[in-house]
């Protein structure tokens, strides 16, 4: 599948997110399938679905948490309800199971991918309600599993679907494994796009994890940090309520107290465990990694 390009940018060709994602997860399915030797086209019914799924997510994603924009356009419930999104939704989700009808040995990966997505996501609003400091509060370890599993799940059910479906399903588990940690490699940078992003680039506002007590990865490190910065921003934090000026002030301190630096090297490193699975198992996949690659190098 030489020269595949991933949908970086918009229909016009504008660098960006554009409206149609970037379609990391059918990338991860269909080269997986090559790079075990089968064709694109075998894995092609796993690489729809796991798209699919990711749009349904997002569709859903959107209502629970009232965002209004996604790949720079209103999200569907602003535009049309929460009742016909909440059901635009469930009819993507559908048409996902019905993609796998030829390939019914792929069925259990996409099931396994949506309990872990949808683990992943009560985890991820249960954190909410939990304080920023103190006994109850969020940890690393805690985040890292909630992140495997809320974006890791389909990732892990793209890797795992391609070599399966591209003749090679004893590596199956292995790479799912390696999505799971691609997926947090992803969570990482998500949350980061989050607070030192473009919103002209990534097609949603900048902040709104913050503003919603989301328990994001580099607020998390730079709260533990024990430096001045970290203690004002715990203060910060806590009175809650915060107008845009001190959302910019509590983006500054997270930097100050080094979330963001210790959030991309947490990144890095889940990526090692990446790549280091991508060199034991299917050290020629150069696309493959190439695609991994780009998820921690991304602006959108
Ligand atoms: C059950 C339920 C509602 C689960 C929600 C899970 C959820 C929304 C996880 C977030 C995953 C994520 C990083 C999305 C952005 O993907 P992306 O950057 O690939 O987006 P793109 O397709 O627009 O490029």
């Amino acid at each position: 599948m030489a020269g595949f390009a991933l949908g970086w940018s918009d229909a016009d060709g504008r660098p960006g997110n554009g409206d149609r994602g970037k379609a990391v997860r059918p990338a991860v399915a269909l080269l997986s399938a090559e790079a075990v030797g089968g064709t694109a086209e075998s894995a092609l019914p796993g690489a729809v679905a796991v798209e699919l799924v990711h749009a349904f997510s997002l569709v859903h994603d959107d209502i629970i948490d009232h965002d209004e924009w996604r790949r720079h356009r209103e999200a569907l419930w602003k535009a049309y309800g929460v009742g016909p999104a909440l059901l635009a939704g469930d009819a993507l989700l559908a048409l996902a199971v019905g993609q796998l009808a030829a390939r019914p040995e792929a069925i259990p990966y996409l099931s396994a991918a949506l309990v872990e997505l949808v683990q992943g996501q009560t985890a991820d609003m249960a954190f909410e309600s939990r304080p920023w400091r103190g006994p109850d509060e969020v940890t690393v370890e805690e985040y890292t599993d909630m992140a495997a599993g809320k974006t890791g799940g389909l990732l892990g059910a793209a890797a795992a679907m391609g070599v399966a479906l591209g003749g090679a399903p004893q590596l199956a588990d292995r790479l799912w494994g390696m999505g799971r940690d691609l997926g947090v490699a992803f969570q990482i940078v998500d949350d980061m796009l989050g607070i030192w992003g473009d919103p002209a680039v990534t097609g949603k506002p900048v902040y709104s994890d913050l503003r919603r007590e989301k328990k994001t990865l580099p607020v998390l490190v730079a709260l533990a940090a024990g430096v001045p910065a970290a203690r004002e921003l715990s203060a910060l934090l806590t009175e809650g309520d915060m107008d845009e000026d001190s959302l910019r002030h509590a983006a500054g301190l997270v930097e100050e107290a080094g979330g963001r630096d210790a959030a991309r090297c947490l990144a890095d490193r889940y990526m090692s465990s990446v790549l280091e699975v991508l060199d034991r198992h299917l050290p020629d996949a150069e696309e493959l990694r190439a695609v991994c690659d780009s998820v921690v190098n991304r602006v959108h």
